[in-house]
């Protein structure tokens, strides 16, 4: 699909999703392109007179938001949310997610659990029947990297997958850093046929921060595709 198409998919779902959005509302705010469309038009009707408050997944959020005068909170300000609206990198029928392509997964998956519901906006090429085409991405901890890469590697042989295990760089080549300080490793490790298991292990592994599984925390995925937009899960 040309960049351009998925771009106005993103749009128009991040806008279908503004209709969850009411006044007096605490909301979590995503990170990535999909989640900036939704920034930007919430921006808009923050200019209108809408009355929110606002806690960011990442910098890079915080940024957008703060120019455009989106009142903002932290996470310990308010560790209550109405709803968080976000993008991701995949999704299935059952609102199991995969995300963390931009860098992000820690403070999304701290915040998307501080929310009473989790509004996931995507294009329809984000749709899979099973997770994994997309590099899982693993958040781990600068000490002892080397290990914790082997340590991820055989959790995830234990479970039959192999596959490169890729510490992630920066366009520029220097590693890359999230928010927190920390590295990522991109598993590709293919189709993941048991997502809920692949979590328990990576989850029990020191120096894994955070793994890209979302599993049991969307209530919606609004998707937008060359057909329309429609919407998995519940809305309300
Ligand atoms: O998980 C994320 C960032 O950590 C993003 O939501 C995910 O990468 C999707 O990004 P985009 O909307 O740009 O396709």
């Amino acid at each position: 699909m040309p960049v351009d198409a998925a771009d106005d998919m993103k749009k128009r779902a991040a806008a279908a999703a503004l209709a969850a959005v009411a006044p007096g509302m605490r909301l979590g705010l995503g990170t990535g392109s999909t989640a900036a469309h939704f920034v930007a038009l919430l921006g808009e009707r923050v200019r209108e007179g809408l009355d929110i408050l606002c806690v960011p997944t990442s910098e890079r959020t915080r940024a957008q938001a703060e120019a455009l005068a989106i009142p903002l909170a932290t996470l310990d300000e308010a560790p209550e949310l109405d709803l968080t609206v976000d993008g991701a990198d995949e999704f299935d029928s059952s609102l199991r997610l995969v995300k963390g392509g931009g860098g992000a997964l820690l403070r999304e998956k701290i915040v998307a659990a501080a929310s009473r519901r989790f509004i996931v906006v995507a294009d329809a090429t984000k749709r899979v029947e099973t997770l994994g085409a997309f590099p899982l991405p693993v958040e781990i901890d600068a000490f002892g990297a080397r290990a914790t890469r082997g340590h991820v590697e055989r959790a995830a042989a234990a479970l039959g997958l192999s596959g490169e295990v890729r510490l992630r760089s920066r366009p520029d080549g220097h590693v890359f850093v999230t928010d927190g300080g920390h590295l990522v490793l991109d598993c590709a490790f293919g189709a993941i046929p048991a997502p809920e298991a692949l979590a328990d292990r990576l989850a029990a592994i020191p120096g894994v921060v955070e793994h890209g599984l979302f599993l049991g925390l969307a209530t919606a995925v609004v998707v937008a595709g060359p057909g329309g937009v429609e919407s998995l899960g519940r809305l309300d």
